[in-house]
């Protein structure tokens, strides 16, 4: 059985969850999964997942909580035998609970941004839509102004992006993310055996770790130092299906 490490990064729209996780996918062997994007190629391939988000994400609205659990259980349930880190997902308490019943994560990470810090950012940032790749004008440029660096298409800025809608979509973040923070946060301390016997659904994790600062290449060491640590004291995999509870 190999060492697994199931991960998921949170924190509020521009905090840098995509940036450090491309970091993290990086430096350590694991499947990095985004929720946006996954629906995104849904919608472009007109799958029919892709066909039931579509007015949901075009309209730049949370999917429901049955429907997005319904497509990303079974994604995450392919990646049987991988490390993961996900990305935009759980992102409500119905979604947590969820994911808690298939599967215990080991860590989770939230990224606790100034709003000052989120507003320039996103106001900065520009995408490339087809494939999600985001770019900072002053932080991370792309090659050519304006251009996407692999296919050399036009970059747009999202209109969720403006002051006005950031601050909206911070306030929802707050009320929606509290109780999924909480859920991770509390510790239960329990020995592997104890918690080998319990409904995985049932627990409580004291798998919460919180990152503040205004700059990513100074969150990124501490993030970098906690994923060795923990990687290398993980233990067997113990991410199972919880017993039908
Ligand atoms: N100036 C600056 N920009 C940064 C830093 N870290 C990330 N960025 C940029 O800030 C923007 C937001 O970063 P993302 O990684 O897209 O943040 P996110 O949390 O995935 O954002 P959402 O997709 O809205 O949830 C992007 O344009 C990044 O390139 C930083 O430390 N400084
Ligand atoms: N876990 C989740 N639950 C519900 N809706 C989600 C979701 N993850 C993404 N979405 C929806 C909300 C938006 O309509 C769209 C894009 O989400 P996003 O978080 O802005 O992605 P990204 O940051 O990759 O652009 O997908």
């Amino acid at each position: 059985m190999a060492k697994l490490f199931r991960t998921a990064i949170m924190g509020p729209p521009g905090s840098g969850k995509g940036t450090i996780s491309k970091r993290i996918a990086q430096n350590v062997g694991l499947q990095y999964l985004s929720s946006g994007h996954f629906l995104r190629e849904g919608i472009a391939a007109n799958t029919d997942a892709g066909v039931l988000v579509k007015g949901y994400v075009e309209r730049s609205m949370l999917v429901p909580d049955h429907l997005m659990s319904r497509l990303m259980l079974p994604r995450l349930e392919q990646l049987t035998g991988h490390s993961w880190l996900l990305d935009g997902f759980p992102r409500t308490i119905a979604q947590a609970k969820a994911l808690n019943d298939i599967c215990q994560m080991d860590l989770v990470i939230s990224l606790n941004i100034p709003f000052e810090t989120l507003r320039e950012r996103v106001s900065d940032r520009w995408i490339h839509p087809a494939s999600g790749r985001v770019y900072n004008m002053g932080f991370n440029p792309p090659q050519v102004q304006g251009r996407d660096d692999v296919t050399g298409e036009p970059l747009i800025q999202h209109a969720d992006d403006r002051p006005e809608a950031l601050q909206a979509r911070l306030r929802h973040y707050k009320d929606v993310a509290k109780p999924v923070m909480n859920l991770y946060k509390k510790s239960v301390l329990l020995s592997n055996a104890e918690a080998a016997s319990k409904p995985l659904g049932s627990l409580s994790q004291g798998i919460l770790y919180q990152f503040s600062g205004t700059d990513t290449d100074r969150i990124w060491p501490y993030i970098s130092s906690l994923l060795s640590t923990k990687i290398s004291t993980q233990p067997l995999d113990t991410c199972q299906p919880s017993a039908q509870a």
